[in-house]
């Protein structure tokens, strides 16, 4: 029998605050990072979750010393070390893991492997393997032509490289945290248009926090710096609260993320906003205000696809229909995300559609449902939001909400 979790209904106007653990990226941004520094870097508010428990393992096979302390959300890394011959790397579910850690592990010229789950392995990563090949790098491609397991070796000089822009953002990250101490540093270029465009921007941040300068796209070659960097709360995992105060009605506030965040996923207040809840903005906090009653919109989500599920649930209760654009590369992520919510909305009764760009939901009257999770954090994370308004809403498999927020249900709860 599936284990399954029931959300308790909101019988009244929401009124909280929750702080949600660390942002997944940057803690997976700061460890790479602190990893190629010769020295001892502290990271503060990193996150704890199987996503970053990955990178902690990855970047110790890489060499590196780390001490974490999840009770205090501290990870200490000793960086400037190198993979002893025969590293094995497991990325376990995680993207930005084994895209990340590919170009770094081609540093240093030892064979290295890195695979992860059945679910990892049927991503994409074609374009990170070329790309290595055009800086020097030798990589044997240990399964199936384009995707994991495949082993790194050769020692990668660097230079001018081409890589698509279209399939995931991750592949230029990887190869920019690399490119500094690459012989001849690194210069990409785009074959395509660019996804996810924020989390680029945020890389060049988190580089530059500990001591490297990104121009444009190009990496001249220098050394990171090892340093203490503080980590601000996860802006996708905030947008579930967003969502739980548009659906259920009341208000809602995120703190430790405001105006300077580094996360693009902050904006889905902006399209909430769109909606017609009403949002103010500090330095340190985003409340989201909400009658209940929203309107649909028409928007284009490929700067912050990782909340285009959470709209999706949130559309639901709108009074027009909701047409989300520019996501057709969400179909590559933990599951086809996509189909699978077109496909679980749709079995509770909602009139939602596919496009091949992105999907279209029409109001709705969801019936009680058991949602299968597709292991994939956001179908769950996101299908909970429905449950607050509709009673008999259960979710099949809610452990897999671990990849990026274990205490994801016990936070939701808290909200009333
Ligand atoms: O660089 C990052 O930290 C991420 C980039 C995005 O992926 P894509 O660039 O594949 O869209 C996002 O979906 C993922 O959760 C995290
Ligand atoms: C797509 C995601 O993760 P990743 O690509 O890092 O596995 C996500 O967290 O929604």
């Amino acid at each position: 029998m599936t284990l399954t979790k029931t959300v308790r209904v909101v019988g009244r106007q929401l009124d909280a605050e929750v702080r949600p653990p660390g942002s997944k990226s940057i803690t997976n941004r700061a460890l790479i990072c602190a990893a190629l520094a010769p020295g001892v870097s502290t990271l503060r508010g990193a996150l704890f979750a199987d996503d970053t428990k990955a990178m902690m393992g990855a970047i110790q096979a890489l060499g590196a010393g780390v001490e974490a302390n999840e009770s205090e959300q501290t990870v200490v890394v000793r960086g400037g070390g190198a993979p002893k011959p025969g590293a094995v790397i497991d990325a376990r579910q995680s993207g930005t893991t084994s895209r990340f850690v590919l170009p770094a592990a081609a540093l240093f010229g030892t064979r290295t492997v890195v695979d992860g789950t059945p679910q990892l392995r049927a991503r994409p990563f074609g374009p990170v393997f070329d790309a290595l090949r055009q800086a020097g790098a030798k990589v044997e491609e240990l399964g199936e032509p384009g995707f994991l397991p495949a082993a790194v070796s050769g020692l990668m000089r660097g230079g001018a490289v081409h890589v698509s822009g279209h399939v995931s953002s991750q592949f230029l990250s990887g190869l920019l945290m690399a490119g500094p101490l690459l012989g001849d540093g690194l210069a990409v270029s785009l074959t395509s248009e660019l996804v996810s465009v924020p989390y680029v921007e945020m890389t060049k941040a988190v580089m530059a926090a500990f001591g490297v300068r990104v121009d444009g796209l190009a990496v001249p070659k220098s050394s990171y710096q090892p340093c203490s960097y503080g980590i601000e709360p996860d802006a996708s995992a905030a947008s579930y609260f967003f969502g739980a105060a548009a659906v259920a009605g009341g208000r809602v506030t995120v703190r430790g993320l405001g105006t300077g965040s580094l996360q693009g996923d902050v904006r889905f207040a902006d399209v909430l906003e769109l909606m017609g809840a009403a949002v103010t903005r500090t330095v340190d906090a985003i409340t989201v205000t909400s009658s209940g009653r929203l309107r649909g919109i028409d928007v284009d989500m490929a700067d912050i696809s990782d909340t285009a599920q959470t709209l999706a649930a949130v559309a639901v209760f709108a009074d027009s229909p909701t047409r989300v654009r520019g996501i057709g590369f969400i179909r590559g992520k933990e599951t086809d995300r996509i189909g699978a919510m077109v496909t679980e909305l749709r079995r509770a009764g909602v009139d939602a559609v596919e496009d091949e760009d992105g999907f279209t939901i029409h109001p709705g009257e969801p019936r009680p449902t058991v949602f299968h999770t597709y292991e994939d954090h956001r179908m769950a994370m996101s299908l909970a939001l429905l449950g607050l308004r509709v009673p008999g809403i259960e979710l099949e498999d809610p452990g897999c909400v671990a990849k990026t927020y274990p205490g994801f249900f016990a936070d939701l709860e808290s909200l009333g």
